[in-house]
């Protein structure tokens, strides 16, 4: 279970995030929805401590992530894999170098520094690959790769940590509606596995599509916390603003508008419904 008690993030006189209390139970499949600058990627790396709580606390069971440092720090970045937008691959290395990548914590830094993998570790990104279905790639450079192919190597990478939870941060914002589902699908794969999935969207129709728990965020607060049938029209509205609801319709009917493959497993109940303020 992930635990976020009353955190907020201030940066100077912006509050990025506001008292934000929430219950992740691990396995959940959860979509952050808002507007830009509504607070979602701040909250997600403050999860993986790229960014740390300028108050309040987010633990992981027993252990106080925000409290984290060295080894044990790294440990958790290990645990929480986080991908991102535009993908942040090494663009002149083969692709199965950057999944190896994925390994780097707990491994000698020399090693590392040689880059150099075990049969096993160059076995295991294969897989990891060809899970993806993109072992065809792995002796191309990442930048010759689609954006769809990067961000699955991406994704493989993150699998290579042997994480408890994947972190996204709009995975699928800058590609085509094909690629997008490609990733979606992915993302939901790999959650049916156990490994929670917490991933910013910013089209509505992603999150009802994939996601057993929705997060709406306005403001820097949580303003919705509930399942895709909870989330309204007169909901959205408060998530985007009047103005913000139709960008947010629009946006879902062009250019990221998909549907799993698929059916979706039966949608898990949110343990902690937080009401909007
Ligand atoms: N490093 C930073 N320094 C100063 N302000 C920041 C920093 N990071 C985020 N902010 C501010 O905090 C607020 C929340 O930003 P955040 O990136 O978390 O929003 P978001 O919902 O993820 O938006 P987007 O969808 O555009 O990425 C914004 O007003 C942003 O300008």
């Amino acid at each position: 279970m992930l635990k976020i008690s009353n955190v907020s993030r201030r940066f100077g006189d912006k509050v990025a995030v506001s008292g934000v209390n929430l219950e992740i139970p691990q396995g959940q499949m959860v979509g952050v929805i808002g507007r830009s600058g509504a607070g979602k990627s701040t909250l997600l790396r403050m999860i993986n401590r790229l960014a740390d709580v300028s108050s309040g606390s987010i633990d992981y069971g027993d252990l106080r992530v925000s409290e984290l440092r060295g080894q044990a720090l790294r440990n958790w970045q290990r645990d929480c894999a986080m991908i991102f937008q535009q993908f942040n691959l090494v663009p002149r290395l083969d692709v199965i170098t950057n999944v190896m990548l994925g390994r780097l914590n707990g491994r000698n830094p020399v090693l590392n520094l040689l880059q150099v993998f075990s049969p096993g570790e160059q076995l295991e990104a294969l897989k990891a690959l060809e899970r993806l279905d993109i072992a065809a790639t792995a002796m191309q450079w990442a930048q010759t790769l689609s954006g769809g192919q990067q961000q699955r190597v991406a994704i493989a990478r993150a699998l290579m940590q042997g994480p408890k939870m994947i972190l996204a941060d709009e995975p699928i914002a800058s590609l085509d509606p094909r690629n997008a589902q490609i990733v979606m699908d992915s993302l939901r794969d790999i959650n049916a596995e156990g490994i929670t999935v917490i991933t910013n969207l910013h089209t509505l129709d992603t999150a009802r599509a994939y996601c057993e728990r929705i997060i709406g965020m306005a403001a820097g607060k949580v303003v919705f916390d509930g399942t895709p049938d909870e989330l309204t029209t007169d909901v959205a509205r408060t998530i985007y603003g009047a103005d913000g609801l139709k960008e947010a319709f629009s946006e879902a009917m062009t250019s990221t508008s998909i549907a799993p493959v698929a059916p979706l497993r039966l949608p898990r109940t949110p343990t902690n419904a937080q009401q909007a303020p």
